[in-house]
């Protein structure tokens, strides 16, 4: 076979991918016995919303059944023999209540699972494990491991169970799973603080990054031996729904953009809050995308400037972050354009992005937490 540049140019760009598993599903929001809002739901959708909005290309591998009733930008596998997932969220307590613990969550119908033979043969970059309904096998994430330079997971892709009778989605620990064993080969794990209960982060540190999300409070990275809180954006919530999926995309699409780990939870901080000022799948502004992505730009070349090769100073964060934040806040709260001029990608000409250069992440990608910082963390008592 002859090999041309432009194949070569070719392989290399799909090379350069971030690779999201997980099914998307039909999400039905319920409050007081009444249908308040139907959304396009799954972690994926919430993840590629916020890939693509920061002009990151990706695959997605999803199953759904023929019942499928929204447009995405991303193909999903359509079983015939299947139906789309469904989960029924039940906000009593109301919706403007105190976040997500107000939401009891029904999983009402369950798509096929994702199996290490729908992946693709490509090598990606990054891989995102992020199911919803039970979807991902352990399997599956071995097959993941297998063939991403680096692994994200979110924890509810390994710990819900779904009652046999109605659905409700329930927790179990970590560690009676059957992906318990693959912790040491994934880079970061990524629970809310309810989840976080169904670990023990003290033990899972040790293998990979553990970052737990905490509503309005932001989220705290642990590493080995160090951790780190990074402060929340306000927002006037309206719906947690994915916030914590937007977290996830966020905090890959700065790590992909080569950010150090602590700015990179930043955005995913950001793209948190502004999930839950809307109802269902946000549409983000498009001068607030630009925006974002010029103090992005910003700091990378920021960072650039101050790199330093001594590695010692592993678990500190970088000078002038404090600085980003209000950065990234200050882009957050100028004023929105008109209602006409927001920009939402229709998902049937799905906007064309920029092909981003990926750092390329070893086996060993761990080393991408270990990123340049100069200030000092609190560390964990008893570890250096
Ligand atoms: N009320 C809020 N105000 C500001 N930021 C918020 C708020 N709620 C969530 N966020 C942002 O979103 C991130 C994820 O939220 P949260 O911890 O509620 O995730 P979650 O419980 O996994 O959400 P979900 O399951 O609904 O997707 C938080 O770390 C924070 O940065
Ligand atoms: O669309 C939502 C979203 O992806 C949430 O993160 C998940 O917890 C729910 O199960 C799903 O219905």
């Amino acid at each position: 076979m002859v090999t041309t540049a432009a194949a070569a140019h070719k392989t290399r760009q799909q090379q350069n991918r971030v690779l999201i598993v997980g099914n998307y599903c039909h999400d039905v929001l319920i409050q007081n016995d009444t249908v308040k809002a139907e959304s396009l739901g799954g972690a994926a959708s919430f993840i590629s919303n916020v890939l693509n909005g920061m002009s990151i290309s990706c695959n997605l591998v999803s199953k759904v059944g023929e019942d499928f009733k929204y447009p995405v930008n991303y193909s999903p596998v359509v079983i015939p023999t299947s139906k789309t997932t469904v989960f029924h969220a039940y906000f009593d307590l109301g919706i403007h209540g105190n976040g997500h613990q107000d939401r009891v969550l029904r999983r009402v119908c369950a798509c096929d699972s994702i199996r290490p033979s729908d992946l693709p043969d490509t090598r990606s970059n990054f891989g995102m494990a992020v199911g919803v309904g039970g979807e991902i096998l352990p399997a599956t994430l071995e097959r993941m491991i297998e063939s991403c330079d680096a692994v994200f997971v979110d924890i509810q892709a390994l710990i819900r169970i779904f009652d046999s009778v109605d659905g409700t989605v329930k927790l179990v620990k970590l560690e009676e799973t059957g992906f318990y064993s693959l912790l040491p080969r994934i880079v970061v794990l990524k629970a809310s603080s309810e989840e976080a209960a169904f670990m023990d982060v003290e033990e899972v540190r040790k293998w990979c990054c553990v970052v737990v999300t905490n509503g309005k409070d932001g989220c705290k990275v642990y590493w080995k031996d160090g951790e780190l809180g990074i402060s929340p954006f306000l927002a006037n919530q309206e719906d947690p729904t994915g916030a914590g999926d937007s977290f996830l995309g966020g905090f890959a699409a700065g790590l992909v953009q080569g950010l150090a780990v602590p700015d990179a939870a930043l955005l995913g901080n950001l793209f948190g809050s502004l999930t839950v000022e809307q109802i269902g799948l946000p549409k983000f502004d498009s001068r607030l995308l630009q925006r974002v992505k010029d103090e992005v730009q910003r700091r990378k070349m920021q960072c650039l400037r101050c790199e330093r090769s001594d590695n010692e100073l592993k678990f500190l964060k970088p000078v002038g972050h404090e600085q980003f934040h209000a950065s990234l806040g200050a882009a957050k709260i100028t004023p929105p354009c008109s209602i006409q001029d927001r920009q939402w990608n229709p998902p049937s000409s799905p906007k064309k992005t920029e092909q981003i250069a990926i750092p390329h992440y070893t086996a060993q990608a761990k080393s991408l937490v270990n990123s340049v910082y100069e200030e000092p963390i609190q560390t964990v008592e008893g570890k250096p």
